[in-house]
């Protein structure tokens, strides 16, 4: 089956929260789990963008949390996909808090998550390829065959001898 390819701008979404105190640790700050939460839902957003169909989560690559995010600010999420495979796409999340009352914006973490599109009996389907038009997509784009091989190969799912793009990294062709 051939999918027509999508833009990967396309697949943009832009999600706002409020923190309020229900999603706060007893320091008042965001609690990490929560923010995850939010990123996932975004994130399969736009991968539902791109595909037009259900996905589930598959893979979530490491977080770190750069800053607290108060009680009381804004949480902006932009997921985006960055590439698309046969069945999985892998979309790129950038994570900033705002105070709204000073107005200024710190960054709070990004992320990398995988998903994969499922069809109407929950099997995996395939995905359209993904354009990369600007130069941080094309960036990104390019980065996401080795990100790929490397969580394959933490989650038990590729013998590292068969990860040809990472190794080329590691070793100068003889
Ligand atoms: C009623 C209808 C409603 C419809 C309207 C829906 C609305 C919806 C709103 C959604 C908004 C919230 C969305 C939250 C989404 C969840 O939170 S979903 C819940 C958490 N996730 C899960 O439960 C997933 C559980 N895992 C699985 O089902 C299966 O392991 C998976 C992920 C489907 C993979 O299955 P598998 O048999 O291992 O598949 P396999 O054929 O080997 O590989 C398929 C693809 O998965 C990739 N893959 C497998 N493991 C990994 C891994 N660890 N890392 C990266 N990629 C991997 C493979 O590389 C392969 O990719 P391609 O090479 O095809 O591109």
């Amino acid at each position: 089956m051939t999918l027509t390819p999508k833009k990967a701008h396309d697949s943009l979404i832009q999600m706002t929260e409020l923190v309020l105190p229900n999603d706060t640790n007893t320091f008042g700050n965001l609690m990490g789990g929560r923010l995850m939460y939010w990123m996932d839902i975004a994130a399969a957003l736009a991968c539902m963008k791109h595909c037009a169909a259900p996905v589930v989560t598959a893979s979530v690559d490491n977080i770190s949390f750069e800053n607290p995010i108060k009680l009381g600010n804004v949480v902006h999420i932009e997921a985006i996909v960055t590439r698309a495979f046969t069945t999985s796409i892998e979309v790129h999340m950038k994570v900033w808090g705002e105070d709204p009352v000073l107005q200024y914006r710190y960054k709070s973490n990004e992320a990398f998550m995988t998903f994969v599109a499922l069809d109407p009996n929950g099997k995996s389907r395939p995905v359209p390829p993904v354009v990369a038009e600007s130069e941080e997509e094309k960036k990104l784009f390019e980065g996401a065959l080795r990100r790929r091989q490397l969580r394959l190969i933490l989650g038990g799912k590729m013998k590292p001898a068969d990860a040809g793009e990472l190794k080329a990294l590691f070793y100068e062709q003889q």
